[in-house]
């Protein structure tokens, strides 16, 4: 599916958003999905929607706790492995055996991160960048303290995102690790992981990814750039549920030698042996801590294997149309009124999300949501559009960034009480 790139090829009626939604290969995926109204959902990147397989998942799994109770765990054992494999080979572009599901994005961080850094002794220094998602920079600045580290914070574009030049400038001998978001949070903007990790690796460094924003939205070239470490949630893109867990990421012949943090008897051989000392295998599984949380594993794997049956390819291609049209439309219809594009405007360099610009996105934000579309407000002054390659239409696209238009056209946004500056 391509889009021109001229405005002229959009006329103000939704015909074409009619033709694309006509002509996309995933429609189908749409009547997967429990959709019972009218609303337009542009927010899939903070919160995938409900599969109708996860649904009944949901209903057999909470049956098999009331029937098979304790037995459950012959199966339940192996889950997060099963949804790691579905992820490595139907999502991530890597090898069964590379992923697992566990605890969540966060936690999964400080894991690898620390794993990262005592694999790398006498290092002590951390790259990240400014505009990393909060929880990235927070459990990096608590390691780094913890260690008796430093981290060297890059300043980036909060529109185009980090360049693999500024991190290139940012190694010498003292980095242990790069920590980055392969998609951004807030702009979308895609970073060049092959050439990032090759620099790490150039330097002597370890890199780890944050696929959150990634995972189930674009390719995410693991195996074919030798990535490291990753880590990243199922509750976006993967529509995984509120709370889903996440998974991570380690490369295997990097499995044995790194050792993390935090030693649960989920990470330990023969684990029913109840042995004394910590033992953890030397597969993916020593990343893992403790039970995992089976309901949201069950609701991970539905929506792992939407995404895996639809295929990658497909899901990137329709999240970059989506995105594209996106823009023409803000082009066409909003710039009069102030609103700037602020994400990367090449298909390539943009993940499943396109964010705006205007001094009062948060009173647009809420027009919105009153007027049926929900967008998401992000710091300081962005309205952010997330689109859902499996359920997202064209003319979605379309009803939601007129209703924007009609907005400003009648500030009808000012009747709502403006956001009391908050720094995130
Ligand atoms: C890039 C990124 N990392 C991490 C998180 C969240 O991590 P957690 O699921 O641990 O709250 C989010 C969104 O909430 C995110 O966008
Ligand atoms: N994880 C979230 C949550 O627990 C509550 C509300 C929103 C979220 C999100 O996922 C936010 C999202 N990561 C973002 O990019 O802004």
């Amino acid at each position: 599916m391509r889009l021109g790139h001229a405005s002229s090829l959009y006329p103000v009626t939704d015909i074409l958003a009619r033709d694309l939604d006509a002509a996309d290969p995933l429609a189908r995926f749409r009547d997967r999905f429990v959709i019972e109204d009218e609303l337009i959902y542009l927010d899939g990147n903070s919160l995938g929607r409900l599969p109708l397989s996860t649904r009944e998942r949901l209903h057999r799994a909470i049956g098999e706790w009331g029937t098979d109770l304790i037995r459950g765990w012959d199966r339940w054992i192996t889950l997060s492995r099963e949804v790691g494999d579905v992820l490595a080979t139907g999502v991530l572009d890597a090898t069964p055996g590379e992923v697992v599901l566990s605890d969540s994005t966060s936690v999964n961080l400080y894991k690898l991160a620390a794993a990262a850094c005592a694999a790398r002794p006498g290092r002590r220094v951390i790259v990240t960048d400014d505009d990393n998602f909060p929880t990235d920079r927070y459990i990096l600045q608590g390691l780094v303290e913890a260690r008796g580290m430093e981290l060297r914070v890059l300043k980036t574009d909060i529109d185009l995102g980090v360049s693999a030049e500024a991190v290139r400038e940012a190694l010498d001998p003292d980095v242990a690790l790069v920590s980055l978001s392969h998609v951004a949070y807030r702009s979308g903007a895609v970073a060049d992981l092959p050439a990032i990790t090759a620099a790490a690796h150039q330097a002597g460094a370890l890199a780890l990814w944050d696929l959150s924003h990634s995972a189930g939205a674009v390719r995410v070239p693991l195996r074919s750039a030798g990535a490291d470490l990753a880590v990243g949630c199922t509750y976006k893109h993967l529509n995984g549920g509120p709370g889903a867990p996440a998974f991570l990421y380690v490369r295997a012949d990097l499995q044995a030698e790194l050792r993390q943090p935090i030693w649960g008897w989920f990470g330990q051989r023969d684990q029913f042996d109840m042995g004394v000392e910590y033992d953890p295998v030397e597969s993916i599984d020593r990343f893992q801590v403790g039970t995992p949380p089976v309901l949201g594993a069950y609701a991970a794997l539905e929506g792992a294997r939407l995404t895996a049956e639809a295929g990658i390819d497909a899901v990137a291609a329709k999240g970059a149309a989506l995105g594209a049209y996106a823009i023409e439309l803000c082009d066409t219809w909003l710039a009069p009124y102030g609103v700037v594009v602020a994400s990367p405007r090449a298909d390539a360099r943009r993940g499943a999300h396109v964010t705006l610009r205007h001094p009062r996105a948060w009173q647009l934000s809420q027009a919105l949501r009153a007027a049926g579309v929900i967008p998401d407000f992000r710091t300081p002054d962005r309205l952010r559009l997330g689109f859902g390659a499996l359920y997202t239409r064209f003319v979605d696209v379309y009803a939601g960034l007129a209703r924007l238009r009609d907005i400003l056209t009648a500030d009808s946004h000012l009747a709502f009480p403006e956001r009391h500056a908050r720094v995130t």
